[in-house]
């Protein structure tokens, strides 16, 4: 590393869903200070689910001015870089202004089923093109719904932007994004790593709605000079390209070569394995996405209720997670026969069914359960549902030996143990688990300096291991037989 880069610092930002979080590195790759704002999700109708930028924004202002205090004045003044990682799929609309046309879409809005349908037709080469079916939760059909529902604000869409980019634009005045972000679209050519024009087409965009293709490290500009007054920051902070959430995640616990894994309990959840090319099974809902290095791709199971199941069911019981998960301890090994079951599709469900109006359910219930057992097939359904994208995974090439666990689920040894039972594979939670996707983003940017890859992409340490116990594990394989018959006649009773 060069001497002037040994005393640099870098801020990493991970715009969640349920928050903001930065956390500040050394050129050593040391996390030296972290903080972070809330963010609340607007469900205006049925299958809605947006967020006002203005929010972000506000968000990003809290959190570093946070951030500022917890560095110190000393180290404040040495950040040389910053890059952003955060929630794909997004589409935030801007006019030829650069105003904010209407809330962003997020990507776990499920209103836009009909425009999947209607854009595979459009372009038939869909799934060849961008390597993934076209699912609900992607930018691309929620253009067509605008174009269908909000025709005035479509033709005022001159530019459409994934959220971390929104903020990175707010950030250094240039438009730009990068490969891992923009696989989510479907406007991107996974393999070739370029815009499709014939999926821009078939969305009646072009180019020119486009930003600026980028790779994870590269710099896509500086940080400007108002937002380096606003936050006291000094003069010329190179802003690289960063990541999306998950291949900031991967980044940020060193998941980049061929095979290795991790599995992320956010809001959403993801099981991740990095690939060595862009290898496809969109039937099963499999995301075949770009990672955040040049030349790598990874493969994606998305579940779009993990954590959140048991956010939901926290509110319901008016128990917070922790102490939900408290209350059950040790019973979430002790199977009982007649334990109920959970469907944790509350928001729909992406991989392997594909389908925003599926919905949750407890079924087999009975006056000899209580909370606790409620509490547990909540944690067993959303387990099941990993057990589902993992297999998706697995036909698409994809077996990874071992997992890394992130996200705020992680937090809960209980879950992990479980988690490692159901999949049949061991799990290990490295340390500093929930800052998974803003460390990603620091390390990019850290690369964005000239700091060397070797250097940046350290593996964690492990706090602890979880592996599977097999004893366990053969109750809970026809326990997940059974889970797995239940979601198509649940179905067919929606509307
Ligand atoms: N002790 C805990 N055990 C299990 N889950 C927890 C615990 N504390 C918080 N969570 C879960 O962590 C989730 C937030 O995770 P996080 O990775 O921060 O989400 P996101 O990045 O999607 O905003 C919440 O949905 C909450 O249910
Ligand atoms: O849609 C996906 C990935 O395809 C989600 O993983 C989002 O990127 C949201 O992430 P979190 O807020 O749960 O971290």
């Amino acid at each position: 590393m060069n001497d002037s880069l040994s005393d640099a610092r870098v801020i990493g930002i991970d715009l969640g869903t349920s928050g903001i979080k930065l956390v500040m590195l050394s050129a050593d790759g040391t996390l030296e200070a972290e903080a972070s704002a809330p963010l609340e999700v607007s469900r205006p109708q049925p299958l809605w689910s947006e967020q006002s930028p203005a929010d972000w924004w506000a968000a990003l202002d809290t959190a570093m001015r946070h951030l500022r205090e917890a560095a110190g004045g000393a180290r404040w003044a040495k950040v040389r870089g910053m890059a952003a990682a955060g929630q794909m799929h997004g589409a935030v609309l801007l006019d030829a202004a650069g105003e904010v046309l209407r809330p962003a879409i997020l990507w776990n809005d499920g209103r836009s089923q009909a425009q999947c349908e209607a854009l595979e037709r459009a372009e038939p080469a869909t799934r060849r093109i961008t390597a993934n079916r076209a699912m609900a939760g992607f930018t691309a059909p929620k253009l067509l719904w605008v174009a269908a529902h909000e025709p005035q604000v479509f033709a005022k869409t001159a530019r459409v932007l994934l959220p971390k980019d929104w903020l990175a634009w707010k950030l250094t005045g240039v438009f730009s994004t990068e490969m891992s972000d923009a696989s989510g679209t479907l406007w991107l050519d996974v393999a070739g790593r370029r815009w499709s024009d014939a999926m821009l087409k078939a969305t009646g965009l072009d180019a020119s709605h486009m930003p600026m293709l980028f790779e994870g490290p590269d710099v896509v500009g500086e940080l400007s000079p108002a937002c380096a007054e606003r936050w006291g920051l000094p003069a010329g902070v190179l802003v690289a390209a960063g990541a999306g959430d998950n291949a900031a995640g991967a980044v940020g616990v060193g998941v980049v070569s061929p095979g290795d894994g991790f599995i992320s309990l956010g809001t959403s959840g993801v099981v991740f394995c990095a690939t060595h090319e862009a290898r496809a099974n969109p039937e099963r809902g499999v995301h075949t996405f770009c990672h955040a290095l040049p030349g790598t791709w990874h493969h994606m199971g998305v579940l779009l209720s993990a954590s959140s199941a048991l956010s939901w069911w926290s509110g319901v019981t008016g128990l917070a997670p922790g102490a939900l998960m408290d209350e059950l301890g040790g019973a979430i090994r002790s199977t009982r026969p007649d334990a109920p079951f959970f469907l944790p599709y509350l928001s729909g469900e992406r991989t392997p069914h594909a389908d925003p109006s599926a919905t949750g359910s407890f079924i087999g219930l009975t006056h000899a359960h209580g909370r606790a057992d409620m509490s547990r097939a909540v944690i067993e359904g959303v387990s099941f549902a990993f057990a589902d994208a993992l297999d998706a995974m697995r036909e698409a090439g994809s077996r990874p030996e071992r997992l890394l666990a992130i996200g705020g689920g992680a937090r809960s040894d209980t879950w992990l143990q479980l988690l490692a039972d159901v999949l049949g594979t061991p799990i290990d939670k490295p340390e500093g688990a929930e800052v998974g996707p803003a460390l990603g983003a620091a390390r990019l940017a850290l690369m964005g300096l000239g700091v060397s890859r070797d250097d940046v992409l350290r593996r964690p340490a492990i706090a602890r291991s979880f592996i599977p116990d097999a004893a366990h594990a053969a109750g809970l394989a026809a326990r997940l037989q059974r889970f797995r018959a239940a979601y198509a006649p649940l179905r067919a009773l929606n509307p």
